[in-house]
Order: structure tokens, then sequence, then C-alpha cells
């Protein structure tokens, strides 16, 4: 059957059968009214980040803004929280994979975040496959059978279910409006909240929202009209949507007032996305001579830049009684090897423990594996509370210059060098085959991790203070001598696995990191990878 497409509406992309009961006329006409609303202010905001990076780049540090003091010394809080979302303890995450999906709703994390974003690889399939399953798991009807003959269904309990909609900067190529290919996180969020949100109101719930990598509340302010606009559009009561804000950008972190304020409507607060906050980091101030850090491995919670975020964020969300939700370790857990599983799950129990004892109301993992040790952490803490909004942190002082505070720069050594490099192609060779999310030297990688893996060598290769330990500047030529070294490992290692897709992938990769122009996401030319 063919699609029954809106005026002014293009598909170019195949159609299954199945996918057609998400890519229905209704909806995409609601995705459509969407774009023709917000697409140009969309586009404005894409513009103002590019003019704030030139500022950057030219030498002026972030601060706090002065035009909205009266926002921060303001007396707000944001709304009440509904019930399902008052104890968050415990958040699993993982992408939109049936099977995956099932296994975290049953975990017995008290919520589940759904990601069409960093650990997903936004091919056609995944997006509206993913579409599918989100529908099935509001429901409760979603099942699996593995092709081993494994039955996957739902248990009686089960998470929350929260989605992240990809972010303002990516595109879904295959809808077109009037002749414009669609913003990817209007075309989530869109499909996500017209097939779902009159069957989880009659339930008693909503949908749910994660919003990624923003960079300044104006962003935030553009959500909350889509949010506004939709509600009443789909005559939902305004309100009903709530968001929590990922502060996973450096400028962000001088906004999350703002953000809370523009959203304080739609808001359940902020989450602490370390990963790409790191990478936002180096990005933004790629070209500051004085800026460098050191190995990937070495850029912990507890370094002085990010003691800072960390606990700016739980202040600032408890303050206007909005949750503060800690960040994912990329431990996971470790099979055949019982001595490193312990030490891994000992990392991840650390920072949960950390998080806990902080304040903050719930934290990520990144596996099934680690519900019941984060479990631990935070009820050891909260006991039958639901949460510690209460908790205020008015000892905590954070100033612009705590958060612009980037040590440690030493040691950079031969060895973060290979492992960024390693690690960077085993990611995007898995991102281009549609997968985003995987397993890599016992760490859970993803678009976050990768990032700041590809971002650290372009920022040593340029960087006066890029020189490794040993005395040796990190070039052109050494990234490229240890890549043929790394290269020719890995091609040993995967054996048949090494398919066209990791030659892309170290392709991409050596683009990534010596061309003169600084890619904005990496995930923007392996788009053209894919599909
Ligand atoms: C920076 C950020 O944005 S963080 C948020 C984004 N990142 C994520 O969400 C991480 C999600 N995690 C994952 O994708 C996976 O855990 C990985 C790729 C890191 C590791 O995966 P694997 O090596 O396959 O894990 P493993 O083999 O131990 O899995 C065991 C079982 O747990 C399941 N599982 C593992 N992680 C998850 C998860 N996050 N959600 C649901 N199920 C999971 C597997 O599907 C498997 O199920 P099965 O036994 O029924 O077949
Ligand atoms: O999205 C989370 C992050 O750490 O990045
Ligand atoms: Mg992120």
């Amino acid at each position: 059957m063919a699609l029954k497409l809106p005026q002014g509406v293009e598909i170019l992309a195949p159609v299954n059968p199945e996918f057609e009961a998400i890519l229905t006329h209704d909806a995409l006409a609601f995705v459509a009214s969407l774009h023709r609303e917000f697409e140009n202010r969309r586009r404005e905001r894409m513009e103002a980040r590019v003019a704030r990076q030139a500022e950057l780049d030219a030498g002026r540090l972030p601060d706090f803004l002065p035009e909205t003091a009266t926002v921060r010394s303001g007396d707000w809080k944001i709304s009440p929280l509904p019930q399902d979302l008052l104890d968050r303890r415990v958040e699993i995450t993982g992408p939109v994979d049936r099977k995956m999906m099932i296994n975290a709703l049953n975990s017995g994390a008290k919520s589940f975040m759904a990601d069409f974003e960093d650990s997903n690889c936004p091919s056609w399939e995944n997006q509206v496959a993913g579409q599918i399953n989100v529908r099935d798991a509001y429901r409760k009807t979603i099942s699996f059978a593995s092709p081993e003959g494994k039955q996957y269904r739902l248990n009686d309990t089960i998470a929350t279910l929260i989605l992240r909609p990809r972010g303002w900067h990516l595109m879904e190529k295959h809808m077109k409006v009037d002749g414009q290919i669609v913003s990817g996180a209007l075309f989530d969020f869109g499909l996500s909240f017209f097939h779902n949100i009159h069957y989880l109101v009659e339930n008693g719930s909503a949908t749910y929202y994660y919003l990624p990598k923003m960079e300044s509340h104006l962003e935030a302010r553009l959500w909350n009209d889509v949010f506004v606009f939709a509600q009443k559009a789909l005559n939902i009561p305004q309100g009903t949507i709530k968001a929590t804000v990922l502060i996973e950008t450096i400028l962000a972190a001088f906004e999350m007032d703002e953000i809370l304020y523009e959203l304080r409507e739609h808001s359940s607060g902020l989450n602490a996305g370390r990963w790409d906050y790191i990478f936002s980091c180096i990005k933004k101030f790629k070209q500051n001579r004085d800026f460098c850090l050191a190995d990937r491995a070495r850029i912990t919670m507890t370094v002085p830049f990010m003691r800072a975020y960390a606990l700016l964020l739980l202040k600032t969300c408890h303050k206007r009684n909005a949750p503060a939700i800690g960040g994912m370790a990329a431990l996971i857990p470790i099979k055949n090897d019982p001595a490193a599983n312990e030490k891994a799950l000992g990392g991840v129990r650390a920072d949960k423990e950390r998080d806990a004892t902080d304040g903050y109301d719930g934290g990520w993992v990144a596996h099934p594996g680690l519900v019941p040790i984060a479990n631990e952490a935070f009820t050891a803490v909260l006991g039958d509370a639901p949460n510690q909004i209460e908790k205020q942190r008015d000892d905590v002082v954070v100033s612009a210059a705590d958060l612009l505070n980037f040590q440690p720069e030493a040691p950079i050594t031969e060895a973060g060098l290979r492992m960024n490099i390693n690690v960077g192609i085993q990611y995007l060779g898995a991102w281009i085959s549609g997968n985003g999310c995987v397993p890599i030297h016992n760490l859970m990688e993803d678009a976050a991790t990768a990032e700041i893996s590809r971002s650290q060598i372009w920022q040593w290769i340029r960087s006066p203070k890029g020189v490794l330990e040993d005395g040796r500047k990190v070039t052109v030529e050494l990234f490229r001598a240890l890549t043929a070294d790394e290269v020719t490992k890995l091609r040993a290692e995967y054996g048949n696995r090494w398919t066209k897709q990791y030659e892309d992938a170290s392709r991409m990769f050596d683009e990534l990191t010596t061309s003169d122009e600084f890619v904005e996401f990496l995930t923007l030319p392996g788009y053209d990878y894919i599909d």
C-alpha cells in the first residue's frame, strides 16, 4: 500500500508495511506542521551557535549572562512533577532496539531513557522501527523472539519511559516538507508525541523527554514553544509534557537557571551529561592556545572543572525544586574476568555513591547488570523517600573561573593517543554499520565518548601544549603513523568482521582529525555513509 502523503510532504526512503502505522497521513501532517512553524527558528539557533563559536575562537571567554541576571536571582520554581517522575534513583539508558528496550524496561530501574541520540545510529530503519518499539512499549504490548528462540516480554512492574530525540543539529534526510528536509529532533518528537500522548494521558501518564546538546536557553525556549504548540494542536493540557535537559555543553552550564526557567512548566530537571560536556569543552576552546586536556581517561568527574559543573547543576536544580540526575560512568560489566569485573563495578559504585551523597536524585547506568549497584548507592541515601530535591546546596559556590579551570593538562601519552585512534575507528565503523553503542576495551562507547577521542587528537595536533610526556609533539605525521599501526592490529583482530564500513571509518577518522576545519559533530559526515 502506498503512503497517503499530506500536501508538500515527501518520504525518500523505503516504507515497509510495518512502517505505515507510524508514517500515517495525520502523523506526517503533524510533523510537517512542526517543521513549518519552527524550522526557521531552528536555523537561527544553529546560526547563533556559529556566531558564538566565532567569539570563543577570538578569545572571548563565556560568563553568566548579564541580561538574565533577574532570572538567576528570582524566586521561582518549576511546576510540580507527575507521580511517575518523582522517583528516578536509577535510570537505565539504551538504544531503541526492540530486545534491549524490553530488557531495559524490565531491569528494575525506575526509568528508562529510550535513546534516538548518542547510543543510536540514526538510520531510517532505526528511527522508524524505534518509533514502533516505543509505541508498543508504551502500550505494554512489546515482545520479541530472539533467533535463538528466547522469548522477551514485559514484567508487571516496568520502568517509566523517557525518550531522547535527536539534537537540534541533526536532520532527518528521508522526510521533506515543501522541498526542505526536516529536523531529526522534530521528527522524533513529533511522531512519538502524535502516536502516544492521548493513550498515555488516558492512562495517567504522558510523553516524557530528555533534550540533548543544547547550547543556550534560547534553544530551550524553542523546545518549550514546540511543546506548547504540540499540546495545543492535539488538545492536550499545557504542561503535560515533561522534559529533562542534559547539561552537556560548556555554554549551557552558564545558563542552567535560564534553561529551567524557559521550560519551567514542562521541566523535569537537568542531567549531567558528562561525556558530551567534555567534548563540548574541547570543541568550544579548540582555538584557545591555553586550553589542552590530558588523556581522555584522566578527565574524571573529580577533576576541577567537572566537579564545579556537577555541583553547580545540583545546586541550581534543587533551588528550583527540580530533580538533578547524574550522568553515566562508562564502565560496564566485564565477562570472563572476575577481578576486572569487580574493579569496573567498584568504579560504578563509587560514581553513584558520590552523586547520591552530593545530593543528586538519581543517576544513569549503561547496563542492566549495574542497576542493583546504583540502586543500593542511592537507596542508602534516599531510603524510602523518592528523591532528595529538598536538599539545598547553598554551601556550593561556583564561579565562571571554576567552570573554566581546565585541569589536568598532563599527562598526554602515546597510549592515550593510540587509545583515541583505536576507539574512534572502531566506534565509527560500528556506527556506520548501524550500531550506535558498542563495548570497546570494556567501556561503553557511544557518539559522545567517540567525539572526545577524535576532538582531542584534532586539538593536540594544533595546540602548542599537545606534547606527549616523552617530549614528542603530536603532529599529523605522528597521528598517521600510529593510525597505520592501530589499523593493522584491528584488521588482524577483526578478521572477516573488518568490513568496508571499517575502511570507511578509518578514512573518515583521518579526515575528521587532520582537516583544518573542525567538523561540528562526527555524526554529520557520518550520516552521509548510512542509508
Ligand atoms: C554519553 C551517553 O549518552 S550515555 C547514554 C547512551 N549510552 C547508552 O545508553 C549505553 C547503552 N548500553 C549498551 O548499549 C550496552 O550495554 C553496551 C553496548 C555498552 C554493552 O553491550 P553488550 O556487550 O551487548 O552487553 P552484554 O552482552 O553484557 O548484554 C547482556 C544482556 O544485557 C542486555 N543489555 C545490555 N545493555 C543494555 C541496556 N543498556 N539496555 C537494555 N539491555 C541491555 C543485552 O541486550 C543482553 O541481553 P540478552 O542477554 O537478553 O541478550
Ligand atoms: O548524553 C550524555 C553524555 O554524557 O553525553
Ligand atoms: Mg550526550
